[in-house]
């Protein structure tokens, strides 16, 4: 079976050629398309890409939907996965309008069977999963970052070579200045501090700051602290408009455990909470909790955790 992987995102890139190259087989043909440069394309090689076109331009992603859909006329994939990045997510329905084939998104556990390729998408903001089967001769599947491991890297050889589709696009670029943004990736944090509106004054997430220090942790949130009350950068929002998260130890704070929040916290190893609600909705998620108000609960947990840790 032959796969056709494309992805903005360098890990991303990765993680869905290991993925393709899984499914396909070793008889397989794995063509992965990457923003990036000639060395990062060989990193996909040795991720499982029989061959990895670059493209290393000023334009983003979304803008080669025409020259990419038509390379995939040509090459009919029976699978095209692109990365579910915002950029990702807009190439994909304009590639599967041009080719006029179905676009299924946020998919995981994709497999060939005998009735067609199966996808499994989370849907009602992750209460349900719903299973799909596409016997069209090619479907197009979007998949989030960290849905699939990255691959260990293999001495592999494959053809690189620089995708010579030109951007189509009136859009003229002047400047390009980058986005101040988190160094930190909380995706890959192994302890999350979450906090959410249960903190009154943006200066008081200093509690929650000191016990994600002792914890070597890293500082999440719900949506609103991100993005009403900006105490927080958005890329620090957890949840399904915001980051899936996979820590060992997720730490929820003042944040009542709305489905669009649960969504993006469902792979964390163990979930403890804290909430004054009895009733908030965090606790039927959560693998442990405490019933009170995070401003006694957070000091407590901090000097508990420092005694626990030598610290
Ligand atoms: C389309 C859509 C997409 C969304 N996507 C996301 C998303 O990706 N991520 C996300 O997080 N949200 C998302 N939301 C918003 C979501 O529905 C909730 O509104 C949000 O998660 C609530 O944030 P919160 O828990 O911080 O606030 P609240 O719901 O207001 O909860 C605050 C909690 O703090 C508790 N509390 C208050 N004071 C204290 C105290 N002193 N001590 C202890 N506990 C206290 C309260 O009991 C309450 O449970 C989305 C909504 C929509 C409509």
């Amino acid at each position: 079976m032959n796969i056709w992987v494309i992805a903005e995102q360098q890990e991303l890139a990765l993680e869905l050629t290991g993925a393709a190259r899984t499914l396909s087989g070793t008889a397989g043909e794995v063509i992965t398309v990457l923003t990036g440069t000639e060395a990062q394309a060989q990193m996909a090689v040795k991720s499982g890409a029989s061959k990895c076109y670059y493209i290393n331009g000023e334009m983003p992603l979304e803008n080669y939907a025409e020259s990419l859909a038509k390379a995939l006329k040509t090459a009919k994939p029976r699978l095209i996965l692109i990365g579910a990045t915002r950029r990702g997510k807009d190439l994909a329905a304009k590639i599967a309008a041009l080719l006029g084939v179905g676009c299924a998104t946020d998919g995981k556990n994709i497999e060939f069977t005998a009735e067609g390729v199966k996808i499994e998408r989370m849907v009602y903001g992750g209460l349900a999963v719903s299973t799909l089967i596409s016997q069209e001769e090619t479907v197009i599947v979007t998949v989030p970052p960290k849905t699939y491991e990255a691959p260990a890297q293999e001495e592999r050889t494959g053809e690189v070579k620089a995708f010579t589709g030109q951007p189509s696009t009136k859009v003229k670029v002047v400047e390009k200045r980058a986005k101040p943004k988190d160094a930190v990736n909380i995706a890959d944090a192994a302890v999350v501090v979450g906090v959410g509106r249960g903190f009154a004054k943006q200066e008081d997430l200093k509690l929650a700051e000191d016990l994600a220090k002792v914890l070597e942790g890293e500082l999440g949130c719900s949506r609103p602290v991100a993005e009403d009350l900006h105490w927080l950068p958005e890329d620090r929002y957890i949840g399904i408009s915001g980051q899936n998260i996979k820590p060992g130890l997720y730490l929820s704070l003042g944040i009542s455990g709305q489905v669009q929040h649960i969504s993006g916290i469902r792979d964390a190893k163990i979930i403890f909470a804290v909430d004054k609600n009895e009733n908030a909705p965090i606790f039927q998620n959560a693998d442990y909790y405490i019933v009170g108000d995070l401003y006694q609960v957070v000091p407590a947990l901090e000097e508990a955790c420092k005694k626990a840790l030598n610290k």
